[in-house]
Protein backbone atom coordinates (compact mmCIF):
# COMPACT_ATOMS: atom_id res chain seq x y z
CA UNK A 1 0.00 0.00 0.00
CA UNK A 2 2.60 2.26 0.99
CA UNK A 3 4.69 1.69 -2.11
CA UNK A 4 1.94 2.48 -4.16
CA UNK A 5 1.18 5.66 -2.78
CA UNK A 6 5.18 6.43 -3.74
CA UNK A 7 4.48 5.81 -6.51
CA UNK A 8 1.42 7.90 -7.65
CA UNK A 9 3.46 10.67 -5.70
CA UNK A 10 6.24 10.18 -8.16
CA UNK A 11 3.75 9.94 -11.20
CA UNK A 12 2.32 13.07 -9.55
CA UNK A 13 5.68 14.67 -9.91
CA UNK A 14 6.70 13.83 -12.64
CA UNK A 15 3.00 15.65 -14.22
CA UNK A 16 3.77 18.50 -13.19
CA UNK A 17 7.52 18.63 -14.51
CA UNK A 18 6.80 18.65 -17.99
CA UNK A 19 9.20 20.68 -19.73
CA UNK A 20 7.53 23.95 -21.11
CA UNK A 21 7.77 23.18 -24.91
CA UNK A 22 6.11 19.74 -24.38
CA UNK A 23 3.39 21.74 -23.07
CA UNK A 24 3.18 24.33 -25.77
CA UNK A 25 3.81 21.39 -28.35
CA UNK A 26 0.68 19.86 -27.00
CA UNK A 27 -1.40 22.67 -27.21
CA UNK A 28 -0.84 24.13 -30.21
CA UNK A 29 -0.26 20.88 -32.08
CA UNK A 30 -2.92 21.61 -35.36
CA UNK A 31 -0.63 25.00 -35.78
CA UNK A 32 2.50 23.04 -35.54
CA UNK A 33 1.37 20.35 -37.66
CA UNK A 34 -0.15 23.15 -40.16
CA UNK A 35 3.86 24.03 -40.93
CA UNK A 36 5.53 20.70 -40.57
CA UNK A 37 2.61 19.28 -42.55
CA UNK A 38 2.11 21.81 -44.71
CA UNK A 39 0.67 20.61 -48.28
CA UNK A 40 4.04 22.00 -49.93
CA UNK A 41 5.75 19.46 -47.57
CA UNK A 42 3.45 16.94 -48.02
CA UNK A 43 3.54 17.16 -51.54
CA UNK A 44 7.68 16.23 -51.40
CA UNK A 45 6.88 13.46 -49.18
CA UNK A 46 4.58 11.93 -51.99
CA UNK A 47 6.62 13.29 -54.68
CA UNK A 48 4.09 14.61 -56.67
CA UNK A 49 6.49 18.08 -56.36
CA UNK A 50 6.86 19.21 -59.91
CA UNK A 51 10.16 20.92 -58.86
CA UNK A 52 10.05 23.61 -61.90
CA UNK A 53 12.24 26.74 -62.11
CA UNK A 54 9.41 28.33 -59.89
CA UNK A 55 10.29 25.48 -57.28
CA UNK A 56 13.72 25.81 -57.52
CA UNK A 57 13.70 29.64 -57.11
CA UNK A 58 11.75 28.85 -53.48
CA UNK A 59 13.79 26.56 -51.91
CA UNK A 60 17.18 27.83 -53.00
CA UNK A 61 17.00 31.68 -53.81
CA UNK A 62 13.64 32.37 -50.72
CA UNK A 63 15.44 30.29 -48.40
CA UNK A 64 19.12 31.93 -49.15
CA UNK A 65 17.34 35.21 -48.38
CA UNK A 66 16.06 33.81 -45.09
CA UNK A 67 19.39 32.38 -44.22
CA UNK A 68 21.28 35.41 -44.79
CA UNK A 69 18.85 36.87 -42.19
CA UNK A 70 18.63 34.35 -40.07
CA UNK A 71 22.75 34.37 -39.46
CA UNK A 72 23.11 37.97 -37.21
CA UNK A 73 19.87 37.00 -35.38
CA UNK A 74 21.47 33.62 -34.57
CA UNK A 75 24.94 35.95 -33.66
CA UNK A 76 22.34 37.93 -31.48
CA UNK A 77 21.38 34.63 -29.53
CA UNK A 78 24.95 34.00 -29.17
CA UNK A 79 25.65 37.21 -27.50
CA UNK A 80 22.73 36.86 -25.25
CA UNK A 81 23.78 33.22 -24.43
CA UNK A 82 27.33 34.48 -23.51
CA UNK A 83 26.15 37.58 -21.17
CA UNK A 84 22.87 35.95 -19.18
CA UNK A 85 23.45 31.86 -19.48
CA UNK A 86 25.53 30.71 -16.95
CA UNK A 87 26.10 27.02 -19.09
CA UNK A 88 28.63 26.55 -21.03
CA UNK A 89 27.68 24.68 -23.05
CA UNK A 90 25.15 27.21 -24.52
CA UNK A 91 27.65 28.53 -26.49
CA UNK A 92 28.58 25.57 -28.08
CA UNK A 93 25.32 24.45 -28.86
CA UNK A 94 24.64 28.04 -30.65
CA UNK A 95 28.11 27.73 -32.08
CA UNK A 96 27.66 24.51 -34.10
CA UNK A 97 24.28 26.31 -35.10
CA UNK A 98 26.59 29.13 -36.86
CA UNK A 99 28.77 26.65 -38.65
CA UNK A 100 25.93 24.78 -39.88
CA UNK A 101 24.47 28.18 -41.70
CA UNK A 102 27.93 28.39 -42.77
CA UNK A 103 27.88 25.18 -44.87
CA UNK A 104 24.20 26.18 -45.85
CA UNK A 105 25.15 29.23 -47.39
CA UNK A 106 27.73 26.89 -49.69
CA UNK A 107 25.16 24.51 -50.28
CA UNK A 108 22.56 27.24 -51.78
CA UNK A 109 25.60 28.71 -54.04
CA UNK A 110 26.07 25.09 -55.05
CA UNK A 111 22.71 24.27 -56.21
CA UNK A 112 22.28 27.59 -57.22
CA UNK A 113 25.02 27.29 -59.98
CA UNK A 114 23.66 23.50 -60.68
CA UNK A 115 20.12 25.08 -61.59
CA UNK A 116 20.88 28.19 -62.74
CA UNK A 117 19.45 30.25 -60.23
CA UNK A 118 21.24 33.97 -59.96
CA UNK A 119 20.97 34.44 -56.24
CA UNK A 120 22.12 38.12 -56.37
CA UNK A 121 18.60 38.85 -58.50
CA UNK A 122 16.14 36.71 -56.29
CA UNK A 123 13.92 39.19 -55.21
CA UNK A 124 12.33 38.63 -51.74
CA UNK A 125 8.82 37.52 -51.59
CA UNK A 126 6.29 39.53 -48.82
CA UNK A 127 6.38 37.03 -46.74
CA UNK A 128 10.26 36.39 -47.14
CA UNK A 129 10.51 40.01 -46.24
CA UNK A 130 8.08 39.81 -43.01
CA UNK A 131 9.36 36.36 -41.75
CA UNK A 132 13.09 38.24 -42.00
CA UNK A 133 11.80 41.58 -40.50
CA UNK A 134 10.70 39.60 -37.39
CA UNK A 135 13.96 37.67 -37.30
CA UNK A 136 15.28 41.64 -37.29
CA UNK A 137 12.70 42.69 -34.11
CA UNK A 138 14.37 39.68 -31.95
CA UNK A 139 17.81 41.25 -32.33
CA UNK A 140 17.48 43.90 -29.58
CA UNK A 141 18.94 43.81 -26.32
CA UNK A 142 15.70 44.43 -24.74
CA UNK A 143 14.39 40.96 -26.18
CA UNK A 144 15.38 38.37 -23.37
CA UNK A 145 17.45 35.61 -23.87
CA UNK A 146 14.67 32.58 -23.28
CA UNK A 147 12.62 34.16 -25.36
CA UNK A 148 15.94 34.18 -28.53
CA UNK A 149 16.79 30.90 -27.68
CA UNK A 150 12.88 29.93 -28.31
CA UNK A 151 12.48 31.45 -31.41
CA UNK A 152 16.18 30.13 -32.62
CA UNK A 153 14.68 26.68 -31.14
CA UNK A 154 11.47 26.77 -33.04
CA UNK A 155 12.73 27.81 -36.28
CA UNK A 156 15.59 24.83 -36.52
CA UNK A 157 12.74 22.70 -35.49
CA UNK A 158 9.94 22.72 -37.37
CA UNK A 159 12.63 22.91 -40.42
CA UNK A 160 13.95 19.86 -38.88
CA UNK A 161 10.67 17.75 -38.36
CA UNK A 162 9.33 18.64 -41.78
CA UNK A 163 12.41 16.97 -43.78
CA UNK A 164 12.55 14.45 -41.10
CA UNK A 165 8.49 13.84 -42.23
CA UNK A 166 9.68 13.51 -45.95
CA UNK A 167 11.96 11.00 -45.56
CA UNK A 168 10.10 8.73 -43.22
CA UNK A 169 9.12 5.09 -44.16
CA UNK A 170 6.55 5.78 -47.33
CA UNK A 171 7.76 8.32 -48.29
CA UNK A 172 8.80 9.12 -52.28
CA UNK A 173 10.54 11.99 -52.41
CA UNK A 174 12.22 12.87 -55.59
CA UNK A 175 15.51 11.89 -56.36
CA UNK A 176 16.21 16.34 -56.42
CA UNK A 177 15.01 17.18 -53.23
CA UNK A 178 16.54 13.76 -51.65
CA UNK A 179 19.90 16.22 -50.49
CA UNK A 180 17.67 18.99 -49.51
CA UNK A 181 15.48 16.54 -47.28
CA UNK A 182 18.83 15.04 -45.51
CA UNK A 183 20.09 18.20 -45.27
CA UNK A 184 17.34 19.26 -42.64
CA UNK A 185 15.94 15.77 -42.12
CA UNK A 186 19.03 14.36 -40.93
CA UNK A 187 19.43 12.96 -36.79
CA UNK A 188 22.13 14.87 -36.34
CA UNK A 189 20.41 18.08 -37.23
CA UNK A 190 17.54 16.13 -34.98
CA UNK A 191 19.82 15.71 -31.92
CA UNK A 192 21.02 19.69 -32.40
CA UNK A 193 17.23 20.61 -32.84
CA UNK A 194 16.70 18.73 -29.35
CA UNK A 195 19.96 20.05 -27.72
CA UNK A 196 18.28 23.45 -28.60
CA UNK A 197 15.14 22.57 -27.13
CA UNK A 198 16.65 21.64 -23.61
CA UNK A 199 18.13 25.10 -23.19
CA UNK A 200 14.74 26.33 -23.97
CA UNK A 201 13.33 24.41 -21.24
CA UNK A 202 16.07 25.25 -18.94
CA UNK A 203 16.15 28.67 -19.09
CA UNK A 204 12.33 29.07 -18.86
CA UNK A 205 12.75 27.21 -15.91
CA UNK A 206 14.12 30.24 -14.03
CA UNK A 207 12.19 32.60 -16.12
CA UNK A 208 9.54 34.97 -15.04
CA UNK A 209 5.92 34.12 -15.73
CA UNK A 210 5.39 37.42 -18.37
CA UNK A 211 8.71 35.71 -19.94
CA UNK A 212 7.49 32.36 -20.29
CA UNK A 213 4.52 33.95 -21.68
CA UNK A 214 5.88 36.28 -24.28
CA UNK A 215 8.38 33.12 -25.27
CA UNK A 216 5.23 31.55 -26.05
CA UNK A 217 3.61 33.91 -28.10
CA UNK A 218 7.01 34.00 -29.91
CA UNK A 219 7.01 30.33 -30.74
CA UNK A 220 3.48 31.12 -32.12
CA UNK A 221 4.83 33.96 -34.25
CA UNK A 222 7.77 31.56 -35.41
CA UNK A 223 5.23 28.30 -36.80
CA UNK A 224 2.69 31.12 -38.74
CA UNK A 225 5.84 32.73 -40.52
CA UNK A 226 6.56 29.30 -41.26
CA UNK A 227 3.54 28.59 -42.44
CA UNK A 228 3.55 31.81 -44.43
CA UNK A 229 6.53 30.77 -46.21
CA UNK A 230 5.58 27.39 -47.32
CA UNK A 231 2.14 29.26 -48.57
CA UNK A 232 4.55 31.28 -51.10
CA UNK A 233 5.19 27.37 -53.17
CA UNK A 234 1.40 28.60 -54.12
CA UNK A 235 2.80 31.73 -56.40
CA UNK A 236 -0.31 34.05 -54.69
CA UNK A 237 1.28 35.36 -51.58
C1 LIG B 1 12.25 29.21 -43.77
C2 LIG B 1 13.31 28.50 -43.01
N1 LIG B 1 13.07 28.12 -41.76
C3 LIG B 1 14.00 27.47 -41.05
C4 LIG B 1 15.22 27.17 -41.60
C5 LIG B 1 16.22 26.41 -40.77
O1 LIG B 1 17.52 26.69 -40.97
C6 LIG B 1 15.45 27.59 -42.93
N2 LIG B 1 16.62 27.33 -43.56
N3 LIG B 1 14.48 28.23 -43.60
Amino acid sequence: MEKEETAKMTVTGATNNIPVTETWMRKHRLLYDGATRHPFILSIRQGSVDFSSFKRWLVIGQDYIFVRSFVPFVASVLMKSCKESSVESDMEVILGGMASLADEINWFKKEASKYHVSLTSVVPQNANVTYCRFLESLTGQEIEYPVAITAFWAIESVYQQSFAHCLEEGGRVPQELQETCERWGNEGFGAYCNSLRDIVDRSLQKASAEVVSKAEVCFLSVVEHEVEFWNMSTGDA
